[in-house]
């Protein structure tokens, strides 16, 4: 058996989950628990309340994450220290947001005065862009950004852009393309003037193909609705950690912004891989976006564990995990804004707990990140809501929803609320065959009917959930928010000792890519591969089945 699973404190909380009463009979015998079990931090409020947990479970998951050293890897990673081992990197995203005169060091080298020098190079940018200062090559000003990336450099800048819709400046429309499906950058075109479009090419590493190959048939786009090779100066900026290949690609230097090895891709939003977000609401917010985050690493690395909201997060997920064998995770956004952050949280951990070997190379015997998905409150509820109320799977959800509305009209904002809390009550209490036969006293069914009936409209309840407030929601506070589920990863990663930095099985998907690409040519050769992946390259060389 492996480490964690030969604690004390794994034995004891797989004794608990076996003896554990309903949380109706845990709220019923203690009318305490909402207040035991709440917190805020960060203009952030977690009722963790309707969870299977007691005071004893919650003290034996915080002892396990002692035994897993968590306060030490805590500290590990925001001093730096390199703890992404296969990439022999260090881990610092949260020094994307530190302090201006804060020291945070990378091989001996502080890093926060580049970050600073950076986010001061994007206010310029922005400033210039926004006022109209910066002309495209027919002289017009910049109306549209066209953001060209993918994985963590496009979902993180495209869901916060559209979270913050109500702090748009109003004088720039935004378009992101990631997919390398031509359809997706077409169809952007079309509603776009080359004479004032800008293109910003985002990719850390310079080589992404899909983030490439959208960038030059953008290039020739443009190219071909009548501007020059010297025209593209003014239509394409880039944010790389590879300033050579973007040079070589024929970006000016002076619009190329920096990022760093030690910023990973689905933690890079805090990076000039956030451009688009400062470019849509204006330096100003961007920078309160930031100063969320930070507010939320200073409680991250200061609060007890028992009080420490992406702690209590992170081994919540644990217990079900990995002692009740959820497989997934749902998230419910009860705000149309945050539409994106169920995607968002699930590249987040999906990329970076979906790891099956220990930091010493040994394979785990438990399980590790579940599946995370979700959607926007009230919708699910009319779909698959009715799994996670009647079906056999164990889901453990987080409900996410800000107290105040930002277009508060009529009873809005009181329905979806009432449906929030409705749907987390739901899921707690259930309804026993009791409670639905009574439900049935008055209609006119035969007493046998009345019974089946009843019987499809049990629900067993004692089905976890989180609610997670907030009064209104700002960038402070969607900083805050992003930063506690980066954490609560980080925490996880830590209890199950992998590296939550890596990405192997996503590099192996693109070397195998790039090597079907290379035989899809007519006169290439396929056959030494698998008889399905053989017939499929014949199948799209033919060009129909
Ligand atoms: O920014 P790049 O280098 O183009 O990479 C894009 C994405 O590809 C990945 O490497 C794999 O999806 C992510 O980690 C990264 O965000």
């Amino acid at each position: 058996m492996s480490r964690v699973t030969n604690t004390p404190e794994w034995q004891k909380l797989k004794e608990y989950s076996n003896n554990l009463p309903h949380m109706r009979e845990l709220f019923a015998t203690d009318s305490a628990r909402f207040n035991k079990m709440s917190l805020k931090a960060c203009g952030l409020f977690l009722d963790y309340s309707k969870n299977r947990v007691n005071e004893a479970v919650l003290s034996a998951l915080f002892g396990l994450a002692q035994q897993a050293q968590l306060p030490a890897r805590i500290k590990a990673m925001f001093a730096g220290d390199i703890i992404n081992t296969t990439e022999k990197r260090a881990v610092l995203h949260t020094a994307l947001r530190a302090p201006k005169g804060a020291v945070v060091e990378v091989d001996g080298v502080n890093v926060v005065p580049e970050v600073h020098a950076t986010l001061d190079k994007i206010e310029s940018f922005v400033a210039s862009i926004t006022s109209g200062e910066w002309r495209g090559y027919t002289g017009k000003a910049i109306t549209d950004i066209v953001s060209i990336g993918i994985g963590g450099s496009f979902l993180g800048p495209k869901i916060a852009t559209q979270a913050l819709r109500p702090y748009w400046s109003g004088k720039l429309n935004c378009h992101f393309v990631a997919n390398v499906d031509a359809t997706s950058l077409v169809e952007k075109l079309k509603l776009v003037d080359p004479e004032t479009t800008l293109f910003l090419m985002s990719s850390k590493s310079f080589g992404t193909q899909e983030t490439l190959t959208n960038t030059l048939s953008a290039r020739d786009w443009f190219l071909q609705s009548g501007a020059t090779q010297a025209d593209v100066a003014k239509h394409f900026a880039a944010v790389t950690s590879n300033v050579a290949k973007a040079t070589e690609f024929g970006i000016d230097e002076a619009n190329i912004f920096p990022m760093w090895d030690w910023v990973g891709g689905r933690y890079s939003l805090w990076s000039a891989i956030g451009l688009p977000i400062a470019l849509m609401v204006g330096m100003d917010n961007y920078r309160a976006l930031l100063a969320g985050a930070r507010e939320m690493d200073e409680h991250f690395t200061s609060a007890p564990l028992a009080e420490n909201m992406p702690v209590i997060m992170g081994m919540l997920s644990v217990w079900y995990g990995n002692f009740f064998n959820a497989q997934s995770h749902v998230v419910l956004t009860y705000d149309h804004y945050l539409r994106g952050l169920p995607a968002y949280f699930q590249q987040l951990d999906m990329e970076s707990n979906g790891k099956s070997v220990m930091l010493e190379g040994d394979t785990v015997d438990f399980s590790t990140g579940p599946v995370i998905w979700g959607g926007e409150g009230t919708n699910g509820q009319h779909a698959y809501h009715q799994l996670l109320h009647q079906g056999t799977a164990l889901i453990p959800a987080d409900f996410i929803m800000p107290l105040q509305s930002h277009n508060p009209l009529g009873e809005h904002h009181a329905q979806l609320a009432s449906n929030c809390f409705g749907q987390t009550q739901a899921l707690m209490q259930g309804r026993t065959f009791e409670e639905a036969l009574a439900e049935l006293a008055s209609s006119k069914l035969a007493e046998e009917e009345k019974t089946l009936i009843a019987r499809h409209k049990v629900m067993d309840g004692n089905k976890p959930s989180n609610t997670l407030l907030m009064d209104k929601l700002t960038p402070a506070t969607l900083g805050a928010l992003i930063a506690l589920y980066e954490h609560r990863t980080f925490v996880q990663g830590v209890i199950w000792d992998i590296n939550s930095f890596d990405q192997w099985g996503v590099e192996l998907g693109k070397t195998l890519g790039n090597d079907v690409l290379a035989r899809l040519g007519a006169g290439k050769d396929a056959t030494e591969l698998d008889s399905s992946s053989n017939a499929l390259i014949n199948l799209f060389r033919q060009g129909h089945i």
